[in-house]
């Protein structure tokens, strides 16, 4: 049976909560009421994308209009806020940012990258020669990545990537950093993996990659889908917008951004439900499950970054055990003593007492 899709997002928001110190951070971990509000930034507002078996997709838009966050989510590396997210088969994500253990050589990388992706240690021995011989980094394979240049990181990263042969390759602005020697060598790679029929997400700032390699094109702009369709079509309206932009003086500009991230401060994912319920209502109004199926498809598949409540009464139960059986060592008291006594505790005794 042929696959209807290889990729579908649905209604995928993400909020990051902008945490000032790493107290702000554990006291929200914990759910623990801060005086303080803490503010919060919304990376994308609701966006629902289909990609098709064998369908290389491009992502475009400003910085920090969100694709990164988009090819994160969709690749497993940091969870949706709210949403759905199916991926049919393995992901393999190169990117100039992510992927790389700064601390592991590049052997041990390409090792530990490949065990991950499911690879056998004979597998990975045969593949080895040929990944650091596509890399090109010579010695450096076995230094730590953290002493490569940021070219050298996308070499080794786009190596790995395409070695391992996954089902979806995303790349996520690797291409730019390269010389054009090897920027050819990947060009040739990902339409060797085109012509294999592999889906490929391929997101960049450079519209003449996006149109030589892309079939259809999604951009998204200010955490929203602005719009998705033929190559042509759509980077030709986002080419429009960013004349548009340019042609702006500095202050409208300024203007025009604060506006868009204010958009994104105040979103609000509860009224978001709303439409969403009330879109679905429209087209089916008998349906009183509505409310509850659009709750499931919010919430069903997203593991939240802060604790559940039983998560919160088990740590306070251990934390509080913990904490008891300390003070019944210091007070050299049996348990059962302290137990039976409570106050004990209170009286710390320099011998030890049996039951
Ligand atoms: N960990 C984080 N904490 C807070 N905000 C974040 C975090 N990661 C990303 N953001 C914010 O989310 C927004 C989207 O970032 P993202 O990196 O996805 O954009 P992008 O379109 O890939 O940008 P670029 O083209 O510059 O790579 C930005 O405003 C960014 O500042």
């Amino acid at each position: 049976m042929v696959e209807e899709y290889k990729v579908k997002v649905e209604n995928v928001t993400k909020e990051y909560d902008l945490f000032k110190t790493q107290s702000e951070k554990l006291r929200s971990f914990f759910s623990i009421k801060s005086q303080k509000q803490i503010p919060h930034f919304w990376s994308l507002m609701g966006i629902s994308l289909t990609i098709k078996p064998g369908e290389t997709m491009g992502l475009i838009g400003v910085n920090g209009s969100g694709k990164s966050t988009l090819s994160n989510i969709i690749s497993g590396i940091i969870p949706q806020t709210t949403g759905q997210v199916d991926v049919k088969g393995d992901t393999s994500i190169v990117a100039i940012r992510a992927g790389l253990r700064n601390k592991l050589t590049g052997r041990e990388n390409i090792r530990l990258k490949s065990l991950m992706q499911g690879m056998t240690n004979e597998q990975i021995d045969e593949m080895m020669p040929d990944i650091i011989s596509f890399a090109d980094i010579g010695d450096f394979v076995d230094q730590p990545v953290k002493s490569y240049s940021s070219g050298m990181r996308s070499r080794l990263g786009f190596a790995i990537a395409v070695h391992i042969d996954p089902d979806i390759l995303i790349i996520d602005e690797a291409l730019s950093v390269g010389d054009d020697t090897f920027y050819q060598k990947c060009v040739d790679k990902i339409t060797d993996f085109k012509k294999q029929g592999k889906t490929i997400i391929f997101v960049s700032h450079s519209l003449k990659q996006i149109q030589m390699l892309c079939d259809r094109v999604a951009w998204i702009n200010y955490g929203e889908l602005k719009m998705v369709g033929p190559t042509d079509e759509v980077t030709e309206k986002y080419h429009e917008f960013v004349q548009w932009f340019k042609g702006l003086s500095k202050k409208e500009k300024k203007k025009f951004q604060a506006e868009r991230k204010n958009i994104q401060k105040n979103f609000s994912i509860k009224k978001y439900q709303q439409e969403v319920t009330e879109e679905h209502q429209k087209v089916n109004p008998e349906d009183k499950s509505i409310p509850s199926k659009i709750n499931k498809l919010f919430y069903g598949s997203v593991i939240s970054e802060k604790m559940s409540l039983t998560n919160q009464i088990l740590t306070w139960a251990v934390l509080i055990a913990l904490i008891f059986f300390c003070l019944v060592n210091v007070s050299g008291y049996s348990i059962e003593h302290v137990l039976t006594n409570p106050q004990l505790l209170l009286n710390p005794s320099n011998t030890l007492h049996l039951p």
